[in-house]
């Protein structure tokens, strides 16, 4: 059987390219860039008032993002506890305090290795976080 599979996985948010959600590479499982999107493209994190004023909300982004990697590794039969590396990009680093917050709400010094960059700008202009994360799940 080969050992690399791609899946697109159901009832997530349909990625914006050609892409998977995820790949399996042997044991390891890699999860492509994951935003707060839901699968009717609204954001979690991402409110307009009846100005048009935008209101990112950092901690509930963050959650929704990791959520959102957990429901993709459970479609292949791994959890958060099976990530060994977590790469985050932010697009303001004043939001690396409740970023972080939320994040140590699922993953202490026991969990994946973790970097965190600020880029210039993610896919959506209300998207202030993207994660992509590398977990390891022998079948
Ligand atoms: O799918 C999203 O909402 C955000 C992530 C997008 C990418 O990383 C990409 O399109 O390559």
């Amino acid at each position: 059987m080969n050992n690399i599979q791609a899946t697109l996985v159901t009832g997530k948010a349909t990625p914006r390219g050609r892409f998977p959600h995820v790949k399996r590479a042997g044991d390891f499982l890699y999860v492509s860039g994951t935003s707060s999107r839901l699968p009717d493209n609204s954001i979690v994190g991402a409110e307009a008032d009846a100005m048009g004023t935008t209101r990112l909300d950092i901690r509930a982004q963050t959650r929704a993002v990791i959520e959102n990697i957990r429901d993709i590794l459970a479609s292949q039969g791994a959890g958060l506890q099976d990530l060994v590396e977590v790469s985050s990009f932010l697009v303001d680093m004043n939001d690396f305090g409740g970023y972080n917050e939320v994040y140590a709400e699922y993953f202490d010094e026991n969990g994946p290795t973790r970097t965190t960059v600020a880029v210039h700008q993610l896919p959506h202009p209300h998207l202030r976080i993207e994660i992509k994360a590398v977990a390891y799940k022998p079948r």
